[in-house]
């Protein structure tokens, strides 16, 4: 809760097996806290207690961190705009007996460059003369000292919340990082893409798919059984429900096809490669080999990147199957509401390279994945899951302070998607299934930024080096500790097709050898790949075998014939 945040003495507590004791902050002598007695033990009524007690209990020994939470006088508002400090200035009007100041105060606690204060709605004509008409309502001083009052679509705690942490140059105080090793690396230089969060942008998509099929796979040496059985299944789900361009779709379709009649049952990844890196150069195949993240950017290299465009992509696929009925007709998953989450879930199991990651989403899986029985189900079920995986890691050193971890989607995004319900902030899940399915539908992509569609045998082209703008947020080793967990290796980007094996992070499970690495170099400097070649020796022995066949079969026919020819029937 909010209030935990203000102290850097005791904690307040609950207990709540009992009555509710509260502790005040720095409190030094041995005490066993004071009793609150409300009228109920409502989540509501808890928490108003508590900032009733932090109120109260600040004058004495105020946590320097607890910003004030007296209101101030309406008038004051004039000489808050007259003095302005540089940041944004909130200011909620409301009623007497409202929580709402108080809440969004501590709200906006972790977020720099924004102050929020309260005044009671009483001086009619300070009211009149800032134009408020109602209460709740927003005042906001910007930093260049232009005012007014802001427009939610709701008055509510959330809304107010989640509009004063999204303006610009408001962001989440960022803890403190051990500083870089390496003073070039801090230089480096990261182009910023101006994007609207509205939308759903191919680059992402198709950046995380050559990251996911050219870097996170080559960590597989070869691939069979369980893991082949994985990947095929998944690259099925892929081929059938990816949304974007029809060259990278046709990519897509022509890896499932090669899968689906493979009669091998274990297959060099480097195979897998050729056809990524569409080697046969088939026209109108395509899969970008350079990354370029829009709205998944990170602020910062290390942050944001693949895991974001893998949820993108998870998301996208669950809706497509929601409102595609029929397009996993004749794969085998279709009728099944679970196929694309339990596909989703081995592919995470077998290749996520965040072991950490997979292993906090089986235990979601595990807990409750089995009770989707429909497609909208299961649109729902990623989305909540992935809103748990958020509020876990809010506040995290992973968590990118120019996009902190909030309930998805915000109030901006979706303002019919949020309630309140007795006092609490709640979900239509309606508006946000409607909401998802707007979202991630192929009508809201955009290919603005997207790599330019190149002809046959462009996607990892040989002599191509792929750019690493921003650099992708990849998933780090398993081990290290839940906060680092997801930094990128201190390595130069892949190189598909040449050497295209990434040099991946210590522990990633099979990381691939500098021998293996060699074998996807094209044999003989004719461009033939280990695909063409074991093509090659198979068409040999084919041809060969046909050829001795012929040889005995005209050979016993001479024979024969020879035969006859010397002792005619009389
Ligand atoms: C399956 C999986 C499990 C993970 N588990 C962990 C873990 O245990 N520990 C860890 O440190 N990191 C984990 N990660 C990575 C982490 O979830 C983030 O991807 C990473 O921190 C980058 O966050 P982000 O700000 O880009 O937003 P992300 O959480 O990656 O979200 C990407 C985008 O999806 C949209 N979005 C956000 N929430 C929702 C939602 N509820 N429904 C639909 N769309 C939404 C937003 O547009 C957002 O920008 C996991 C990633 C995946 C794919």
């Amino acid at each position: 809760m909010a209030l935990a945040l203000c102290e850097s003495g005791r904690k307040h507590s609950i207990n709540r097996d009992t009555r509710d004791q509260y502790f005040k902050a720095f409190t030094k002598d041995f005490t066993t806290g004071e009793n609150f007695k409300g009228p109920d033990r409502e989540l509501r009524t808890v928490r108003q207690a508590m900032i009733d007690f932090l109120q109260n209990h600040t004058e004495g020994n105020r946590p320097p961190a607890c910003p004030a939470l007296d209101p101030i006088r309406p008038s004051d508002v004039f000489s808050l705009i007259d003095n302005r400090d540089g940041r944004y200035m909130a200011i909620l009007f409301e009623s007497n007996s409202s929580y709402v100041g108080r809440e969004v105060i501590l709200d906006l606690i972790p977020y720099e460059n924004i102050a929020v204060k309260r005044a009671l709605a009483v001086d009619g004509a300070a009211l009149g003369k800032l134009g408020i008409s109602s209460v709740p309502s927003c005042y906001l001083i910007y930093p260049n000292g232009s005012h007014g009052l802001i427009n939610t679509a709701k008055p509510l705690r959330s809304f107010f919340s989640s509009y004063l942490k999204s303006l610009p140059d408001v962001r989440k105080k960022s803890l403190s990082l051990p500083a870089k090793p390496n003073e070039e690396e801090n230089s480096e230089v990261v182009v910023w893409r101006e994007f609207d969060r509205s939308r759903l942008y191919t680059a992402d998509l198709e950046s995380g798919l050559h990251y996911l099929l050219r870097v996170e796979l080559a960590a597989h040496r070869s691939l069979a059984g369980a893991e082949l059985r994985a990947l095929k299944d998944f690259i099925t789900i892929v081929a059938k429900l990816f949304p974007g361009r029809p060259p990278v779709r046709k990519l897509l379709e022509m890896l499932q096809e090669w899968l689906a009649n493979l009669p091998l049952d274990r297959i060099p990844y480097n195979a897998v490669l050729d056809l990524v890196n569409n080697k046969m150069r088939i026209s109108g195949i395509f899969l970008t080999s350079h990354i370029k993240w829009v709205g998944c950017q990170g602020s910062r290299p290390e942050l944001r990147g693949y895991t974001c465009s893998l949820w993108k992509l998870f998301h996208t696929l669950t809706v497509e199957a929601g409102t595609h009925p029929k397009a996993l007709d004749d794969t085998g998953f279709e009728g099944d509401p679970q196929a694309v989450l339990q596909v989703i879930r081995r592919y995470i199991r077998t290749f996520f390279g965040c072991k950490e990651c997979g292993e906090h989403f089986e235990e979601m899986a595990k807990e409750s994945m089995d009770s989707v029985k429909t497609p909208d189900q299961a649109i729902l079920w990623l989305w909540k899951k992935h809103n748990l995986v958020n509020s876990r890691l809010a506040g995290h050193l992973s968590e990118d302070p120019r996009f902190p971890k909030v309930p998805w989607p915000t109030p901006d995004l979706c303002p019919a998607c949020h309630e309140e319900t007795k006092g609490l902030d709640s979900w239509d899940e309606g508006q946000a299934l409607l909401f998802l399915k707007r979202h991630y539908s192929s009508d809201n992509l955009d290919h603005t930024y997207s790599a330019a569609l190149g002809g046959a045998g462009d996607g990892g082209g040989l002599a191509e080096a792929p750019e690493q703008e921003g650099g992708p947020a990849l998933p780090e080793k398993p081990g290290d500790q839940g906060a680092r967990s997801l930094h990128p290796p201190s390595v130069p980007p892949p190189r598909p097709g040449l050497s295209a094996r990434p040099r991946l992070g210590r522990g990633w499970a099979g990381a691939p050898g500098r021998g293996e690495a060699e074998a996807a170099v094209p044999l003989l400097g004719m461009g033939f790949s280990s695909l063409d070649m074991s093509l090659c020796v198979v068409l040999y022995v084919a041809s060969s075998l046909f050829l001795m066949l012929m040889f005995f079969f005209f050979r016993v026919r001479s024979r024969r014939w020879k035969a006859r020819h010397h002792h005619p029937a009389v």
